[in-house]
């Protein structure tokens, strides 16, 4: 039977582009609640410091319409310095209190990113660069402390200032309030119909900003390739490309955002002018219209205000870009955030302790968007038998190692472990019980005897020097510069490819698994080093079931089965020997490793 359809959906990330600002900063809030917390007393601090900025008006306003005596100029003085104090007072309070919420909000942000990041389903995994992981937990994160650190908290300040002055602006003169209000009004429509545009657009430059960091990145990672094939020209052209597709999606950025600039600029102007100049001709001209009952004091005062506020708009329309920017990296690290999970807690499902019989019955494997590379496979491994599986390049191999780790779930049919259906098992059960060792391992930046315990945390190292002595690897360890201490380097770079191995066959004997599913280096790896590679190997798969992905024959010759797949189908299953004499893809196979 042939599946080609339904193929699963294309995964991805959790995609919030979708969502209004204010939707974004209600779910920003449910992820880190530690922004809400205190936010009446944050409010207030605000309050208090928007409110003394405006005190100073008032008092000027009540000096002179007490005709400027000295009393009352001192008492204006006492006044509004002791206003001044408390506000600025009140704005430190501001500044500390929102700095520190915005900073544990966002640290606890890149642990759940780092977390999901290692709990997406193994498609979605597959599907995301990890450049873009990384460049979301990084840069995107920094831009939001950037704009909390320059702007954020200046904005709460200028907001409640802004409410306080319209409120005694009204009180003062409604008059001379509504035009200014008016305006206001027009300015915001106006920004929040550009902000959508500058929204658009810095969407486009977070999105090549983390491109050109992947660029950079791989050619970081790869400069010995890139030095070896003499392909810096190329690195260069890529990196070219990348710098100048970011730097016209800034660009882009530039044109809304200076357009909103002039427009605040122009409208904040028309302000202050109808203020002043509807002012006098209102205090001359007491017949016009709806005229105020101003006295000069309060026009002093009223002008005064309109510049307070004025001042918030303009730092309002001036921070729009910072503050597209930093929501945008916002929305960037909480699609990482919410991309659901694909770690099984804790199924019903717990094995049996012991080697482990693995069965795949009619499985049928896609990956996202294409159409099945396995079809309809049966086959059960008894307890402790040693299988190789082999097969032409293409074939299904690593793809049918896919479906016993849980890396990609069956499109039909079911795998079980020990009985149990794969689905139902935890991953901390998984994960101790079945153990893939890679073709060329991945070594943590640290020692040779912390990569040894890396599944194993709690392992001492008496427990570390038994399993290598018993995997025959103590000479090789006590030649090492630092013995166990020895550094391996970034990703293990200072141990060659072979000796990556030997660390990650000791790592996997520690863990003491049931299913050992090993990939086979294709890449050469030097006489010594394999042969200790072999031996350890043959310690490490005595009395545990072994699959072997096989790539030399000698690894097939040994096992208790071969496993042979051709175009993603179980074509041949039997003993090397029995295989050998039967004309099929197995025969040809071993005639091309003659
Ligand atoms: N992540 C992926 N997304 C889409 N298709 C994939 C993916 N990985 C493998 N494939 C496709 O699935 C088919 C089987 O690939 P698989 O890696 O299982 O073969 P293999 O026998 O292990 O090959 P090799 O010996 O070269 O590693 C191939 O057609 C391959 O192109």
């Amino acid at each position: 039977m042939t599946v080609t359809a339904p193929s699963p959906a294309e995964p991805g990330l959790a995609d919030l582009g979708e969502r209004t600002p204010g939707a974004l900063v209600a779910l920003g809030v449910g992820v880190t609640p530690v922004l809400r917390s205190g936010l009446l007393l944050t409010a207030l601090l605000a309050l208090a410091a928007g409110t003394g900025r405006i005190v100073a008006p008032l008092t000027v306003q009540r000096a002179i319409d007490r005709g400027l005596e000295p009393a009352a100029v001192s008492h204006a003085l006492g006044v509004g310095a002791l206003a001044v104090v408390l506000a600025g007072l009140s704005s430190w309070a501001l500044n500390r209190r929102v700095q520190s919420r915005t900073e544990h909000a966002l640290a606890s942000l890149r642990r759940q990113g780092l977390a999901r990041a290692h709990a997406m389903s193994a498609a979605t995994a597959d599907h995301v660069r990890s450049t873009d992981v990384v460049a979301r937990l990084t840069s995107d994160v920094d831009t939001v402390t950037t704009f909390t650190q320059n702007g954020g908290v200046q904005m709460l300040t200028n907001l409640a200032q802004l409410a306080v002055a319209t409120a005694v602006m009204a009180v003062f003169c409604w008059q001379l309030t509504v035009p200014v209000v008016l305006l206001a009004v027009v300015l915001l429509v106006a920004m929040v119909r550009l902000q959508r545009v500058v929204a658009r657009r810095f969407v486009r430059v977070r999105t090549e900003v983390a491109a050109m960091q992947g660029v950079v990145a791989e050619a970081v990672i790869g400069a010995p390739v890139i030095r070896v094939t003499g392909t810096a020209a190329r690195t260069g052209r890529h990196l070219d490309d990348a710098l100048d597709r970011t730097r016209a999606a800034q660009l882009r950025t530039l044109v809304p955002l200076h357009g909103n600039t002039a427009l605040g600029e122009v409208a904040i102007s028309t302000m202050t002018v109808v203020v002043i100049l509807l002012g006098c001709a209102w205090t001359t001209h007491q017949d016009w219209g709806p005229a105020p009952d101003l006295t000069s004091g309060q026009l002093v005062a009223m002008v005064f205000l309109v510049t307070f506020f004025v001042r918030p708009l303009q730092f309002l329309v001036q921070s729009l870009g910072e503050a597209q920017n930093a929501l945008v990296g916002w929305r960037r690290v909480l699609e990482l955030v919410t991309t659901p999970s694909a770690v099984v807690e804790g199924g019903p499902g717990d094995l049996v302790d012991g080697p482990v019989a693995v069965e795949l019955e009619r499985v049928s494997a896609a990956y996202a968007g294409s159409p099945a590379v396995l079809h309809d496979v049966t086959v059960r491994i008894e307890p402790g038998e040693h299988v190789a599986v082999v097969g032409e390049s293409g074939s299904g191999k690593s793809t049918f190692a896919k479906l016993l780790t849980r890396r990609l779930e069956p499109l039909a049919g079911e795998v079980r472990l020990g009985g149990v259906p794969l689905g139902e098992l935890a991953d901390a059960s998984l994960a101790r019980r079945v153990v893939i060792v890679p073709q060329d391992p991945f070594l943590f930046d640290t020692t040779v005897g912390d990569n040894v315990t890396v599944g194993q945390p709690g392992a001492d190292e008496a427990a570390v020097r038994g399993v290598l002595d018993a995997l025959g690897l103590t000479a090789w360890v006590a030649d090492l510069p630092d013995g166990l201490a020895t550094r391996v380097g970034s990703r293990g770079d200072l141990l060659s490819v072979g000796e990556r191995q030997l660390v990650a066959l000791a790592r996997t004997a520690l863990v003491d698994p049931d299913l050992v599913i090993l990939d086979e280096a294709t890449s050469a790896v030097d006489p010594a080093t394999d042969v200790r590679v072999q031996e350890a190997l043959s310690v490490l798969t005595q009395g545990r079931t072994t699959i072997s992905i096989a790539h030399r024959m000698v690894t097939a010759e040994q096992a208790d089965r071969v496993l042979v797949f051709a175009d993603g189908r179980l074509a041949q299953s039997g003993h090397h020997r029995d295989l050998l004499g039967v004309a099929g893809p197995y025969a040809d196979l071993v005639a091309a490793w003659r």
